[in-house]
């Protein structure tokens, strides 16, 4: 498949088989080096075995389904999102279109039996439905991040993820539909989700059979990421990236819609850490020959600069400590 640059337009033949995999019952120290290894390499991977329950992944997506296929002046009582609820075609409120639509909700139990009156007919359903498969994702979240912490020797093993079991965790979870193409529309392929990083720890992302994500490697090359409804993908966010100092950097992705039957449906699970939270450098990724990258900021600054900001924006920029206003 060829795939262009979104900056260079250079082209290349890409495998997309080159993704990372990640078998979570693999032996516990082969375990930590092979996600560090796929962190550094594309910031990317999938991962198998994973332990979460296939109805407690099903349940969520037949809610998904169902909310999608009602009529859109019933999608918009749950809307509009500013930032939580029903959106469709702008994301975020900055002028950024795509070729979807999508729920987005905080992933506080209150907040989400609150939103679930406007989704579902069934309230109580949709929010257990919510509810499970958040704790399972953010199990999974956790482990990757005590992983991470493993292999890179971190003597607090649990620093991260405790940020991310935290009941005052920011942490979304957002619901993606991009509708099938019409056979008559021109624009083949059009931008679903335009390139972005992830600004929060990490995302668990989860879709249906339908392709379309694509990832971004350091050397600025789009990879078509093949979709697997039984596993789960994991990405390197803007505040991992800080954490470690620069080691993980946070992967550039996009989704571009095809003409295919059926619509694309995926489920982003967005790891944050409590809002007054301190995103700095893990003291183990600090030395006098490494010295921090990043000025120190709380969760809070860097998501009011996300959402001033339009999506494909490289925030992260902004927070380098040798950035000045005037170099901008
Ligand atoms: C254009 C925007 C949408 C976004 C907030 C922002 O101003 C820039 C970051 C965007 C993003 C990307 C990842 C997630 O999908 C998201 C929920 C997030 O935390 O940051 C979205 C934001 C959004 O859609 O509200
Ligand atoms: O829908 C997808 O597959 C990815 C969407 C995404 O990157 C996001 O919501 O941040
Ligand atoms: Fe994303």
């Amino acid at each position: 498949m060829v795939v262009p640059s979104s900056n260079s337009m250079r082209t290349k033949k890409i495998n997309a088989a080159g993704i990372p995999t990640v078998d979570f019952s693999m032996e516990r120290s082969k375990l930590s080096e092979s996600v560090i290894k796929a962190c550094e390499q594309y910031g990317f991977f999938k991962v198998v075995n994973h332990g979460v329950p296939k109805d407690v992944i099903s349940r969520l997506e037949n809610e998904g389904i169902e909310f999608f296929s009602k009529s859109t002046s019933e999608k918009r009582q749950a809307g509009p999102a500013t930032p939580f609820g029903y959106g469709c075609r702008n994301i975020g409120s900055n002028g950024d279109l795509g070729d979807l639509e999508y729920l987005l909700l905080h992933t506080n139990p209150l907040s989400i039996s609150d939103r679930s009156k406007t989704i579902s007919k069934n309230p109580t359903n949709f929010s257990c439905a919510v509810n499970d498969y958040i704790e399972a994702v953010r199990k999974v979240a956790c482990e990757v991040v005590d992983l991470v912490a493993e292999g890179l020797w971190v003597p607090d093993k649990y620093a991260v993820s405790k940020l991310i079991r935290d009941v005052q965790s920011d942490s979304v979870l957002r619901i993606n539909h991009y509708p099938p193409m019409k056979s008559s529309s021109k624009r083949d392929p059009s931008m679903g989700f335009g390139e972005h990083s992830d600004p929060q720890i990490l995302t668990i992302l989860r879709s249906n059979e339908v392709g379309g994500l694509q990832i971004c490697t350091h050397d600025g090359l789009w990879i078509p990421v093949a979709p697997d409804p039984n596993e789960f993908f994991v990405m390197v966010g803007d505040a991992l990236q800080v954490m470690t100092n620069g080691r993980l950097r946070s992967v550039r992705h996009r989704v571009m819609s095809n003409r295919v039957k059926k619509g694309r449906m995926s489920m982003m699970y967005f790891a944050a850490p409590p809002p007054n939270s301190w995103i700095t450098a893990l003291p183990k990724m600090v030395s006098a020959e490494k010295p921090s990258e990043y000025r120190p900021f709380t969760w809070a600054h860097y998501k009011q600069a996300a959402y001033s900001l339009r999506l494909g924006h490289s925030r992260l920029d902004l927070f380098r400590a040798q950035h000045h206003p005037l170099l901008l």
